[in-house]
């Protein structure tokens, strides 16, 4: 076991939304570490905090108590343009409904995900076509993404979460709106890429699917159950 900190650690983490009354724990007490190159999924009913769980894990939304260290580094210091700075270094992020654009083609919609344009053109294409080589879209390289089958246009939302490099996928439902074959393809894609080191923390209402993760939660009203 390594001695470095862990990637993402929460330490009894809360999040609530709302005052008075109309208060609600969205997060209660929440504690969890996840490492490079491992995986963990999150299941719960609708409405037990699994969004807000992948929120503030990706920088998006911040903790109303316990701490959350990234790296080690405790996050509920740090000014909000560290904060920009890190999430958009440190994630990328694939919802079930893809958000892709539709009118650009696959490649487009991949170098999208890159924020700042300064590597050469010739650099950007390349990197741009090893993605699209590992997630199995090269065919399809220049297509318009409408034409794409779900599973697809997945893998292209997974190609743009990964143009950054990023040391986490944090993945909401990314099966949600796949057959099964696809959403096979698309597990088999995220092994590979937690094998290669990146971590991944997945929402997922599906339990097979949770447990092919190193690591499962399940959420209940805010908190982990036992
Ligand atoms: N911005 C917000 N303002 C007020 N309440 C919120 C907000 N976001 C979430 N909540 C509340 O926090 C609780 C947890 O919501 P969350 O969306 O995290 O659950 P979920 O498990 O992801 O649900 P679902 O599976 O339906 O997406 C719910 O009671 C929800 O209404």
């Amino acid at each position: 076991m390594s001695s470095d900190p862990p990637l993402l650690e929460l330490q009894d983490a809360a999040r609530a939304f709302g005052a008075g009354d109309s208060r609600v724990r969205a997060l209660n007490g929440i504690s969890l570490q996840v490492r490079a190159g491992t995986s963990l999924a999150i299941t719960g009913r609708s409405g037990s905090g699994k969004s807000t769980l992948l929120n503030v894990l990706g920088l998006l939304e911040s903790l109303t108590g316990g701490r959350y260290l990234l790296n080690g580094r405790d996050t509920g210091a740090l000014p909000a343009r560290e904060i920009d700075e890190l999430r958009a270094s440190t994630f990328g992020f694939v919802f079930q409904a893809f958000h892709l654009v539709p009118y650009l083609t696959v490649a487009e919609n991949v170098e999208l995900g890159l924020t700042y344009r300064r590597r050469p053109r010739r650099e950007r294409t390349h990197h741009i076509d090893a993605l699209l080589e590992q997630v199995g879209l090269t065919h399809r390289r220049d297509m318009a993404v409408t034409t794409l089958s779900g599973g697809e246009k997945q893998r292209a939302a997974i190609a743009r979460a990964l143009v950054r490099r990023p040391l986490v996928l944090l993945a909401d439902e990314p099966t949600g709106n796949l057959d099964d074959a696809s959403a096979a393809d698309v597990l088999r894609l995220f092994d590979a890429i937690v094998a290669g080191g990146v971590a991944l923390v997945m929402v997922t209402h599906d339990l097979s699917t949770a447990a092919r993760a190193g690591q499962q939660i399940h959420l209940r009203d805010g908190r982990v159950q036992p």
